[in-house]
C-alpha cells in the first residue's frame, strides 16, 4: 500500500483506515509501536491499517492483524469510528472490538507489542487520534438504570448497596416520577453509597445537581441535547439518549462520551411506541460516531452479545438490572 505520503495530490482525500482493539482474557488491551520509516515512527497505535480497492473495513482489519502480527481474527465487532486531519492525509479510522483469533502474536514489521490496562497506560507517545479510544476503553460494558419506581425505595437502597459492596457498578440515577427536592435528596443519599466503593453515578438531566454532588456524570435526555450548544465543563462524563441520526449528531457536535440508542426492543416504559430494532441500530451505528453507543430497550446481559456485533459498545439495563422479587 502507498504511504501516506503519496498522496500530495488530493490531500483532502480521506484514508479509511481499519485497527483492532484486542482484547484478552485478563481485560487488557493490546497496542503496537509503529515501525521505523512510517508517519508518526514509534508512537504507539492499534495495529491496522489502510482499505485496499475493494475491501471491507473487516476484510482489511483481518488482512491488516494477519500482515502485522501473523494472526487469524475469529471475532471481531465494530466499535466506534474516529475521523482525524493530520497533515499528511486525513484519516477514517474504523475501529474493532477483537476478542478472538488464533495464532501467536508476533511483530512482523519489527514493531513492538504490549499489552495495556486502562488507566494504567505504560507506553508513550500515542498517536493523537486515539484519544476518544482511550475514554471508550474506560467505559464499563453495562450501565444499570435505576428503577426505584418500581422496586421502592428501601429495596432499591438495599439492592444497590449490595451490588457496591460486591464491587463498582455504574448507576444511572434516573427517577422522573420524582420532584426535584425529591430527586435532589436521593442523588445525595446514593452518593454516599457510591463513594466508598468505587461505583461510578450518572445524574439524569440536572447538571447543577451533577456538578455539586460531584458526581461522575450527567445523562441527558434527547430533547436536552438538542437545546445544547457544547459539551457541559466541570463534570466528568457526559451522555445522552438518542433515536435516531439527528439526535447522534447532535452527541457528536457536543463531543458527549457515549450515547444510548434504543429502544431496541418494546418495553414496558415505551409501551405502543415501534421499537427501533437491531437492523435499524446496526444502519444507525455504520454512519461511524467517535463515542460508544449502548444498546437500551429490552436489554439483559444476554443481549450483550447482540448489541456488540451490530456495532454497540454495549447494554443499558433497566428492569433486567434489578431482582424483583427481593
Ligand atoms: N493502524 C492504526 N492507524 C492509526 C491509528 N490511529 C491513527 O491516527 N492512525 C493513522 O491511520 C493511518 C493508518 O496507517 P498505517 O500506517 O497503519 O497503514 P498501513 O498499515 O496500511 O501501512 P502501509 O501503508 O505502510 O502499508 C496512519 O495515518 C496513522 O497515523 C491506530 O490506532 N492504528
Ligand atoms: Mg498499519
Amino acid at each position: 500500500m502507498p504511504p501516506d505520503q503519496q498522496n500530495p495530490i488530493n490531500p483532502k482525500k480521506t484514508t479509511v483506515v481499519a485497527a483492532g482493539v484486542l482484547i484478552n482474557a485478563q481485560g487488557q488491551f493490546l497496542m503496537g509501536s509503529r515501525p521505523a520509516g512510517k508517519p508518526y515512527a514509534h508512537y504507539w497505535e492499534f495495529p491496522g491499517g489502510k482499505l485496499e480497492a475493494g475491501e471491507t473495513a473487516h476484510d482489511a482489519l483481518c488482512r491488516e492483524l494477519q500482515e502485522e502480527m501473523g494472526i487469524d481474527v475469529t471475532a471481531a465487532t465494530p466499535w466506534l469510528t474516529q475521523r482525524f486531519n493530520y497533515p499528511h492525509a486525513n484519516v477514517e479510522l474504523r475501529f474493532f472490538k477483537v476478542r478472538g483469533w488464533n495464532g501467536a502474536l508476533h511483530g512482523h514489521e519489527g514493531q513492538e507489542l504490549a499489552w495495556q490496562r486502562v488507566g494504567q497506560l505504560n507506553v508513550s507517545p500515542i498517536l493523537p487520534a486515539n484519544g476518544p479510544i482511550l475514554r471508550g476503553l474506560a467505559l464499563p460494558e453495562v450501565i444499570e438504570i435505576s428503577n426505584m419506581a418500581e422496586l421502592g425505595r428501601e429495596a432499591f437502597m438495599a439492592q444497590l448497596s449490595a451490588k457496591w459492596a460486591a464491587g463498582p457498578t455504574c448507576l444511572l440515577l434516573r427517577e422522573p416520577q420524582l420532584s426535584a427536592s425529591d430527586y435532589q435528596e436521593l442523588a445525595h443519599a446514593v452518593q454516599s453509597i457510591a463513594r466508598p466503593h468505587g461505583g461510578k453515578l450518572i445524574l439524569h438531566r440536572d447538571l447543577a445537581l451533577a456538578q455539586a454532588i460531584n458526581a461522575d456524570g450527567i445523562h441527558f435526555t434527547a430533547s436536552q441535547l438538542n437545546q445544547l450548544n457544547a459539551r457541559p465543563r466541570g463534570i466528568d462524563w457526559v451522555s445522552a439518549s438518542t433515536h435516531q441520526q439527528s439526535d447522534l449528531e447532535a452527541a457528536a457536535r457536543i463531543g458527549v462520551d457515549f450515547a444510548f440508542l434504543g429502544h431496541i426492543a418494546p418495553t414496558q416504559s415505551h409501551p405502543g411506541q415501534t421499537p427501533l430494532g437491531w437492523e435499524k441500530f446496526s444502519q444507525l451505528l455504520q454512519l461511524g460516531w467517535c463515542f460508544p453507543v449502548f444498546a437500551i430497550g429490552g436489554q439483559t446481559l444476554s443481549t450483550l452479545n447482540t448489541a456488540q456485533a451490530h456495532g454497540g459498545h454495549g447494554v443499558a439495563l433497566l428492569r433486567a438490572a434489578w431482582s424483583q422479587t427481593a
